[in-house]
């Protein structure tokens, strides 16, 4: 595990884009697994700016997302679906038939994960998995339980997963209490691995996943076994964790 720590949000997510870019840069046809919640957002900023620059062509690029809400449509503002277009795929020239996320409103969602795994394995599995970290030391949508989940799959959100997301809908009782997300094993069969985090809510999460035992009460502390993950971080979601700093690129 490489870890950055960084001073704080905008310095984690500059570092995050540069590996991104890299990424894109060094092999344009790249498949990149994105992630949501506020934490890439700063990144996702930083790449629609380097795109303006004209310093980053998404042309090539595919992309498949983590997770989806159930019950959600792509049209929903609440959707991740949405939440892609609005951050990052509506300002860059990434073509939309090579953007993909499950589908919320799938009538047979266990089909849809079917779905899901072979469009990953069509497409060659992932070249760089972005990820955040829930406070509960989720990973996409994968809850703390008692095994690792293996690839797609329905979940069930834990009520701490509900109440983090409650800000992104006007109240609690309106987030969806099921989603669909790819497993551990997609995740971990990605090439490389990038994990972003920032603030103290999540420092216990990112001290477990970086110096506790690998368990699935931790999904998160499985990247111990992927020989090539990348953590960048800020200093309040490190605070836990003893300082081991490699500088910034
Ligand atoms: O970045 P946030 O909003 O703290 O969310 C953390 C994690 O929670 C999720 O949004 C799902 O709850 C993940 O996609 C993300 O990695």
């Amino acid at each position: 595990m490489r870890i950055y720590r960084v001073k704080n949000y905008d310095a984690m997510s500059r570092q995050a884009a540069n590996i991104i870019s890299a990424q894109i840069i060094l092999k344009p046809d790249s498949v990149l697994g994105l992630a949501t919640g506020s934490t890439p957002i700063g990144a996702y900023r930083q790449l629609i700016d380097r795109y303006r620059m004209g310093d980053l062509d998404f042309s090539g690029i595919r992309s498949v997302n983590l997770d989806e809400y159930l019950g959600l449509s792509a049209d929903d503002p609440r959707s991740y679906a949405c939440f892609m277009r609005k951050n990052l795929f509506d300002a860059i020239n990434i073509k939309p038939e090579n953007t993909f996320i499950p589908d919320g409103c799938a009538t047979d969602p266990t089909e849809e994960c079917a779905r899901y795994n072979q469009l990953i394995r069509a497409l060659g599995g992932i070249d760089l998995q972005l990820l955040g970290i829930g406070n509960n030391g989720h990973i996409g949508f994968n809850e703390p339980g008692d095994c690792f989940a293996k690839e797609t799959h329905p979940v069930r959100l834990t009520e701490n997963t509900i109440a983090a997301n409650a800000r992104f809908f006007s109240s609690v009782e309106e987030v969806p209490k099921y989603a669909i997300s790819t497993g551990i094993k997609n995740i971990m069969q990605a090439k490389r691995i990038l994990l972003i985090a920032s603030g103290t809510a999540k420092a216990e999460a990112l001290f477990s996943t970086i110096c506790g035992p690998i368990t699935p009460a931790v999904p998160a502390s499985i990247l111990q076994l992927h020989e090539n993950v990348t953590i960048v971080a800020d200093e309040a979601a490190l605070a836990l964790v003893p300082d081991q700093t490699e500088e910034p690129l």
